[in-house]
């Protein structure tokens, strides 16, 4: 293409995103409100991973294992929940709730924030520029007036292993939209993914063998976790082997049969194999290259979502290695959009200022709740990187600020939750529910803790929930400043409790109001009750 055909399809924005994931989506929403224009680049299906391979069909392949399962513990219903599940309409169900992988809805949905929507494979090309390869030849060049941000996302990976592409291996996203049930499932990886597809996919029909190269599953939270889902799978069926580590994968022709070797000479047979053993970030071709960065590398970012030395990148969602989880990336483009439109706003000034030092951006309070890049623009003076909050705090002065200690403060224009308040519910039967610090993660951090355990047993709601209830739960307590530190549950029914323990965390709320904030009897959040109440009776350790 000639310059003057290139320059032809030049197209300016004040923001410009590169993908449209729950993240990418969210971002726009946010600038979009702010009054700014946008683009949005999406090499796939607006909507992302989330939509189609990821969250939302995982969560309605798992839904009925997770109904049927407590409907055998309640009495009443038990007879009637025998059986296997009906695998044909629950397909089904998942095809409707991916949309039949079309993406209609949510194109609707981005026209309707009046940004505009680019198909096709966007790559940066220097700074405040993003090429995009169009699905038919074409190209466009968009360039950003105030910030492009990256949230193209991750992808699964598969280890090195020789000859393992050919044997067709499942990752996250076959294992989300298969159309039909394997005879026995070979699941490598004992992480979120490898627990809930085990889960899934043995309700469904399959045989399965969780293969585990650590000790447990579950590894980065709390050790009970692991072992309850462990138990559980187990108890209905699955073969689960901790200590397995494959050396080899072979496929008997193209549909026959795949064999997994592990490294101590075993052999384990499935008529498919699914690696679930992480992610990496999707930027190997997105022109990382051409802005002095690693094509392939995660994008480290400050607290306003900004890649360090580029004061026009933004890097939100997967991508920045934060929290893998569309909720948390969800807050993270929340705070993105809020910041780029105070940053857009403020214009020279918060440069001036260097603001950016604590991850500034001008100080609207009202930008992240939607307020308008104007109404920031009045708000004003530039107060630094937590905006109003901040300079509340330093009006109360020290007293105030000695009370905070060493912690980060929050404000609309940081996404500090992501490093103390990340909540995650794992939809396997029990569910597991866990927010903030694991008791190790905490005194790994250097806290003086403690932490107090409950067998869920000891809640009357949990007698009531399912006959023969199980699940624990753990409260770590910071013992300097009497605050939570984390919390965990296991057991059927916990993720809806987790919303309490994110308050708890996130609020910093100390434990003497913690009383004050009565569960209702008889539910699962009585919990709460126990916990406190082992904490104040002087239980747990250390
Ligand atoms: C099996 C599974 C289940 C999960 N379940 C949950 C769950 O229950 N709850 C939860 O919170 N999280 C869950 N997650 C994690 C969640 O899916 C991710 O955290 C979330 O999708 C991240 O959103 P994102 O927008 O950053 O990236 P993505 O959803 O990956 O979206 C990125 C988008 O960018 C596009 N893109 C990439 N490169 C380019 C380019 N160069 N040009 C244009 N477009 C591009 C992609 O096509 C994609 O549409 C799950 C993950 C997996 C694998
Ligand atoms: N309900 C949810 O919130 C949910 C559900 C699914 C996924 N997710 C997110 O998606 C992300 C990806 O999940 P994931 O399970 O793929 O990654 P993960 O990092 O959670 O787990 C991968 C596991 O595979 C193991 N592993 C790595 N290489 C291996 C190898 N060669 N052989 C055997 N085991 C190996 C790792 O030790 C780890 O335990 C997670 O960060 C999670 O937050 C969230």
């Amino acid at each position: 293409m000639t310059r003057a055909a290139e320059d032809e399809r030049t197209h300016e924005y004040d923001v410009v995103v590169l993908g449209a994931g729950p993240v990418g989506e969210n971002v726009v929403d946010r600038v979009r409100a702010a009054g700014l224009s946008a683009a949005v680049v999406e090499a796939e299906l607006v909507g992302g991973e989330c939509s189609y391979w990821a969250c939302m069909p995982s969560k309605s392949l798992l839904r009925p294992a997770i109904v049927r399962s407590e409907a055998r513990r309640v009495p009443g219903l038990r007879a009637h929940a025998y059986g296997p599940l009906d695998a044909h309409e629950v397909l089904a169900h998942r095809d409707s709730v991916v949309g039949d992988w079309k993406d209609d809805g949510q194109v609707d949905w981005v026209r309707s924030t009046g940004a505009q929507l680019y198909r096709g494979q966007g790559r940066l090309y220097g700074p405040r520029r993003v090429t995009v390869e169009g699905p038919e030849g074409d190209r466009h060049v968009l360039t950003a007036r105030h910030a492009v941000a990256v949230c193209t996302g991750s992808r699964a990976v598969l280890p090195d292993l020789p000859g393992l592409a050919s044997t067709r291996p499942w990752t996250s996203r076959e294992a989300t939209s298969s159309p039909r049930v394997p005879e026995r499932l070979v699941v490598v990886g004992g992480g979120v993914v490898g627990v809930e597809m085990a889960t899934a996919w043995q309700a469904l029909g399959s045989r399965v063998t969780l293969l585990v190269r650590g000790d447990g599953l579950l590894p980065r939270m709390e050790p009970f976790a692991g072992e309850h889902v462990a138990e559980a799978l187990a108890e209905r069926g699955a073969d689960v082997r901790t200590g397995a580590v494959v050396s080899a994968v072979v496929r008997d022709g193209s549909t026959g049969p795949v064999t997994v070797v592990l490294a101590d000479g075993d052999v384990v047979e499935g008529d498919e194999v699914l690696f679930a053993t992480g992610r990496r970030p999707r930027t190997e071709d997105i022109g990382l290259e051409t802005v002095g960065l690693e094509p392939g590398s995660w994008l480290a970012v400050d607290d306003s979502l900004r890649v360090e030395g580029h004061d026009w990148l933004y890097a939100v969602g997967d991508v920045n290695h934060r929290a893998l989880l569309t909720h948390q990336g969800k807050y993270q483009a929340r705070i993105a959009g809020a910041a780029i439109a105070a940053r857009a706003a403020a214009g020279e000034a918060d440069r001036a200022d260097g603001a950016d030092g604590a991850g500034g951006a001008a100080g609207a309070s009202g930008a992240e709740a939607g307020g308008t890049a104007a109404g920031a623009a009045r708000a004003g003076t530039v107060v630094g990187a937590g905006g109003a909050e901040d300079a509340e705090g330093r009006r109360r002065g020290g007293r105030e600020g000695r009370r905070r200690g060493g912690r980060r403060r929050m404000g609309p224009y940081r996404a500090t939750a992501d490093h103390a308040a990340v909540p995650q519910v794992v939809f396997t039967d029990p569910e597991v529910a866990a927010v903030g610090l694991s008791l190790a993660a905490a005194q790994a951090a250097g806290h003086r803790v403690r932490a107090v355990d409950l067998d869920m047993t000891s809640v009357a709601g949990a007698g009531l929930y399912a006959q023969g209830y199980r699940g624990r739960a753990r409260m770590v307590v910071d013992r300097d400043r009497e605050v939570v530190l984390g919390v965990t549950f296991v057991g059927s029914g916990v993720g809806e409790l987790l919303h309490s323990a994110t308050v708890a965390v996130a609020g910093e709320v100390p434990i003497a109001r913690l009383w004050h904030a009565v569960p209702s009897y008889p539910t699962l959040s009585e919990a709460w009750l126990r916990l406190l109440e082992a904490y104040r009776d002087g239980a747990g350790a250390p």
